[in-house]
């Protein structure tokens, strides 16, 4: 067995992810349609596509920021379809944003301290005793996690772009999810800092799966074992990173001017 296939069953049968028939209108124009997706629990999958192809509304509906016209989507079997985005959230879902929703005057630690306690229990109460420091600990892992501890005292108004996407991974991991979806997490970054940001991805916790959508490929392929290509709102392939990267049509879409 791969190391792979090992990493994906010690975390658990079953679909972490399931999109059954998703279909997303706006008005006249289908921006989905008809998506079937399974994810496992763990497992790590690209969703690659030109401009318009879809891949944000996808995003948006398995948060629940746009539901499905039509489709079902279950998470961890539970049918989410309906369900609005914090429903979601507690049951574990994350997701990254293009748009940066960090608190610029505050430091990093601050940053990571608030997000823990924002979806721990006991956001609309006064904290239990050791609570803080559990959530302190918490956030120092998280931290840790995207190699930020050397900047952890810094304003988040001081940091460089890449660390400021990097602390925005920290945000997503906040309160144990166990599935995130990461959107352009490459966008604007040097060279240097996107090899930091596939050592943060490939290091993170087995059991914790996600979905990047990523334009710049090289990056993609190197953290994901699967890759879901779409194009005009439909599923166009689907393979493991090896096969879309040698696929005559992919390579067609992507270099024939399909791409920006
Ligand atoms: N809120 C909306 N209202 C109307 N049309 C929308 C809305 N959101 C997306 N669309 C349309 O749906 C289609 C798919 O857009 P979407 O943003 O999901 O594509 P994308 O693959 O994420 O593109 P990009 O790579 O440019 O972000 C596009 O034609 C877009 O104009």
């Amino acid at each position: 067995m791969d190391s792979v296939a090992q990493r994906l069953s010690a975390v658990g049968a079953g679909a972490a992810l399931e999109l059954r028939g998703v279909t997303r209108l706006f008005g006249a124009l289908a921006a989905l349609t008809d998506i079937t997706i399974t994810v496992r629990p763990g497992e790590r999958r690209a969703v690659l596509g030109s401009n318009g192809a879809g891949k944000t509304t996808l995003f948006n509906c398995i948060t629940g920021d746009f539901p499905p016209t039509s489709g079902t989507i279950r998470f961890f079997g539970e049918d989410v379809t309906h369900f609005p985005p914090y429903e979601r959230i507690r049951r574990g879902l994350r997701r990254t944003y293009q748009i940066s929703a960090l608190f610029p005057g505050l430091t990093v630690q601050e940053n990571v301290y608030l997000a823990c306690r924002g979806v721990s229990r006991g956001r609309f109460s006064f904290l239990r005793p050791g609570q803080n420091d559990a959530l302190m600990h918490a956030a120092d892992n998280l931290v840790q996690a995207v190699h930020l501890s050397a900047v952890k005292d810094q304003r988040v108004a001081e940091l460089a772009h890449g660390q400021q996407r990097q602390l925005e991974i920290a945000l997503a991991l906040a309160g144990a999810p166990r599935f995130v979806l990461f959107d352009e997490p490459a966008a604007g970054l040097s060279p240097t800092e996107r090899g930091e940001l596939v050592e943060i991805l490939t290091s993170l916790p087995d059991h914790i799966g996600y979905i990047i959508i990523e334009h710049d490929m090289d990056v993609a392929l190197r953290v994901v074992e699967s890759v879901t290509m779409m194009h005009n709102g439909r599923i166009f392939k689907e393979g493991v990173p090896e096969e879309i990267q040698s696929d005559p049509e992919v390579q067609e879409l992507y270099l024939g001017g399909g791409h920006e």
